[in-house]
């Protein structure tokens, strides 16, 4: 059946990958924020009501976690107040919303993947304010899911890949901290899992689809060992490497503090929607052909 999604956040990482996904299945509008300013206030229906969406996502966000500490406000206004303004929309329209969320709502304690049920615990402002975004969106209404990723990275946009590739350029090594642990989780596989979450929402109005998910890769690294593999993947195609050290966070100082432990438990989601994700060095192979591929083998 056809499907159109309404999407928050033009030029993001998750937003660009739903749209690679549209097909004749599927239509995405992606909104910029000269048509909607999650930072601004008042209601949004008719804004989202002109795209005419079968389900809206909200992907837009402010996601500069350091800056974050220092812009409290505008990251409140935008994940917090913002994601509530979108859900109310959506209400208003009674069609169901996705609303992404973060590991950063955690405090990163212990070891184990943590449940959806576990409790939160932001150890930043960006945390905290995705966080007040969550309470935002379960107070605006009932119809919604929010999926929780982590370390997202995709072939475009600001990340952690393209940041290694672009310092191994002129340097030899690197040193990156080993003891903040989770899945770097590609936008290409997030933007199929919402995807398919939207679907399910839209055909069927079981309260068990509802809720808070948790939509991460399979398997679990740290960003040192993260950095190693886009290098031997990078190395493998003719691209540009580097040498890792790793490091402890302290020894890597930062605005803002981040959760030791990011181990997201998934299977949650794939009891209720049926969605999982490869494992994260499978799905990095896919972003790197894009990234390095495309240089080492220019087109003729
Ligand atoms: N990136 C990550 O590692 C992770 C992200 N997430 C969450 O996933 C979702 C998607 O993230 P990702 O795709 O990486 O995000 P990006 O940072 O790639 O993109 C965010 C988008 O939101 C837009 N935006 C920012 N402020 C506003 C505003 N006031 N009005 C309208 N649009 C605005 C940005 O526009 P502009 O570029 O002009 O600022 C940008 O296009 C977000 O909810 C994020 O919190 C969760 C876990 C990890
Ligand atoms: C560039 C660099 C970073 N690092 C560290 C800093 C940090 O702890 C880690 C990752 O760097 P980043 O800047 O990607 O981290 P960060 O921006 O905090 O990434 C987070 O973004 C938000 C939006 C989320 O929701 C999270 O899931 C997570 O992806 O690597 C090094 O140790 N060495 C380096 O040379
Ligand atoms: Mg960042």
């Amino acid at each position: 059946m056809s499907l159109r999604l309404v999407v928050t956040g033009r030029e993001g990482q998750v937003t660009r990958a739903l749209q690679a996904l549209a097909g004749p299945d599927l239509d995405v509008i992606a909104l910029g924020r000269e048509t909607f300013d999650l930072a601004a206030e008042g209601d949004a229906t008719a804004i989202f009501a002109a795209a005419k969406p079968d389900v809206i996502v909200n992907a837009g966000a402010y996601t500069a976690v350091d800056k974050a500490e220092s812009e409290r406000d505008l990251a409140f206004a935008i994940n917090g107040r913002g994601a509530g303004r979108v859900a109310q929309a959506a209400a208003a329209l009674n069609i169901p919303v996705i609303q992404i969320s973060t590991d950063y709502v955690f405090d990163g304690a212990g070891e184990t993947p943590w449940l959806e049920s576990a409790p939160t615990g932001p150890v930043g402002v960006y945390g905290a304010s995705k966080l007040a975004g969550e309470a935002a969106v379960r107070a605006a209404t009932p119809n919604h899911a929010i999926l929780r990723t982590c370390w997202v990275y995709a072939p475009w946009g600001a990340n952690f890949v393209k940041t290694m590739l672009r310092l191994a350029e002129t340097r030899q090594e690197l040193r990156v901290v080993a003891d903040q642990n989770g899945a770097p989780t590609s936008a290409l596989d997030i933007a199929e899992g919402v995807v398919a979450v939207a679907r399910n929402l839209a055909a069927r109005p079981d309260a068990n689809l509802r809720g808070v998910f948790h939509l991460a890769a399979q398997g679990v690294t740290n960003w040192a060992d993260f950095a190693r593999e886009i290098f031997a993947q990078s190395l493998a195609r003719g691209g540009p490497s580097a040498s890792v050290v790793s490091i402890p966070s302290r020894d890597y100082p930062t605005p803002a503090a981040r959760p030791l432990n990011s181990r997201l438990s998934t299977d949650k989601l794939a009891q209720a929607h049926g969605v999982r994700l490869p494992d994260w060095r499978d799905s990095l192979t896919r972003v790197m052909d894009q990234l390095v591929g495309a240089k080492a083998t220019p087109p003729a």
